[in-house]
């Protein structure tokens, strides 16, 4: 079908799936979790092209988790070139608001329309490129940077789909429930539900104890019809890895944002966080949810023509 020409549809024509990642509470793992999905993405073929988007304006946090902080966008005559956080190889293209950002740590303070331009530029000026998939991690909730992407991505509205993360917790699972109302709301697919921090990995064994509740999302995937995509225990190896990664190495190797790095030349602290979390538990267990990811992708769901907002 032919796609009605805007910005976003002409930037986004070579980008096969887009994969929104959703949650209704703040802190449950949303960006860990899209993190996750696109480094398996990226890893589950020599050739596959990944990106990940981060709309999260006001908590940016997937620079930190890549290790690619203290990288700035470069500009060029065709539009913004994302950071790529796997060197010289250019696969896994990264873009999030924390690039513009004059020092890590300062804070985005705006109101709606200035969020909604952000996104529109996001959408309209990042030179992707041919993707095989753009993750799309978004703020907690269902706000109006949900209603701006959805709006914007209209005339890609077909190759678009989701996910939602929640935790065990009632409260977490009740938020979730919000959150799959609003992808009903604006006939977005839902490829399943990912319960995270569902019981805990012991650091000695591996052995996976039940701390807390656990599976109240599988619990709600069935009762809602949505595809249970699988379960994440809390992780310390995983913690010390997204959280440890200050990007020292890539802050020296791209200097300041004002003089943005030639990323894709220099293979820095992203590319060493790409190799260990291979070796993680995290990592094992999250080629189940990504054969489930996949398998949803690839049924052939009615998937709407627009959006209904
Ligand atoms: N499975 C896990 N095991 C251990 N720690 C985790 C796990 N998932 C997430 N975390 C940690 O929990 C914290 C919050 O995770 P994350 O930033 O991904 O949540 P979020 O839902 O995106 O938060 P926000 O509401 O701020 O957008 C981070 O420090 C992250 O490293
Ligand atoms: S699961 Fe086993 S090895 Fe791990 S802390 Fe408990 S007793 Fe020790």
């Amino acid at each position: 079908m032919a796609l009605s020409e805007t910005p976003v549809s002409r930037r986004l024509q070579s980008v096969k799936h887009i994969i929104i990642v959703l949650s209704g509470k703040g802190g449950v793992g949303k960006s860990s979790v899209s993190t996750q999905l696109a480094l398996n993405l990226y890893r589950s073929s020599p050739t596959t092209r990944v990106g990940i988007l981060d709309v999260d304006l006001t908590g940016p946090s997937i620079p930190r988790m890549l290790g690619l902080d203290g990288h700035g966008v470069h500009q060029s005559s065709d539009g913004w070139v994302p950071v790529y956080a796997d060197g010289v190889d250019a696969r896994l293209a990264c873009m999030s608001v924390g690039f513009l950002l004059k020092k890590k740590g300062d804070s985005v303070v705006w109101r709606g329309p200035k969020k909604n331009g952000m996104i529109k530029q996001f959408l309209s000026d990042v030179r992707w490129g041919e993707l095989d998939y753009l993750v799309i991690d978004t703020p907690p909730g269902t706000s109006d940077e949900h209603l701006s992407l959805l709006e914007h991505m209209a005339p890609v509205h077909s190759r678009l789909s989701s996910v939602i993360v929640t935790t065990p917790q009632a409260v977490a699972l009740m938020d979730a429930m919000k959150c799959l109302s609003f992808t009903r709301a604006v006939n977005l697919p839902v490829l399943g539900l990912i319960e995270n921090m569902s019981g805990y990995v012991c650091p000695c064994c591996g052995e996976i104890s039940n701390v807390f509740s656990t599976g109240g999302g599988e619990e709600m995937a069935r009762r809602e019809g949505l595809k249970f995509l699988g379960s994440l225990p809390v992780d310390t190896e995983l913690v010390s890895l997204l959280d440890a990664s200050d990007g020292t190495e890539a802050a020296s190797s791209a200097g300041s944002s004002s003089e943005p790095s030639n990323a894709a030349a220099e293979p820095a602290e992203s590319f060493q966080l790409l190799q260990r979390y291979s070796k993680t538990s995290s990592a094992n267990l999250f080629k189940n949810i990504l054969e489930r990811v996949a398998a949803s992708l690839s049924q052939d769901t009615e998937v709407p023509t627009s959006a209904r907002i």
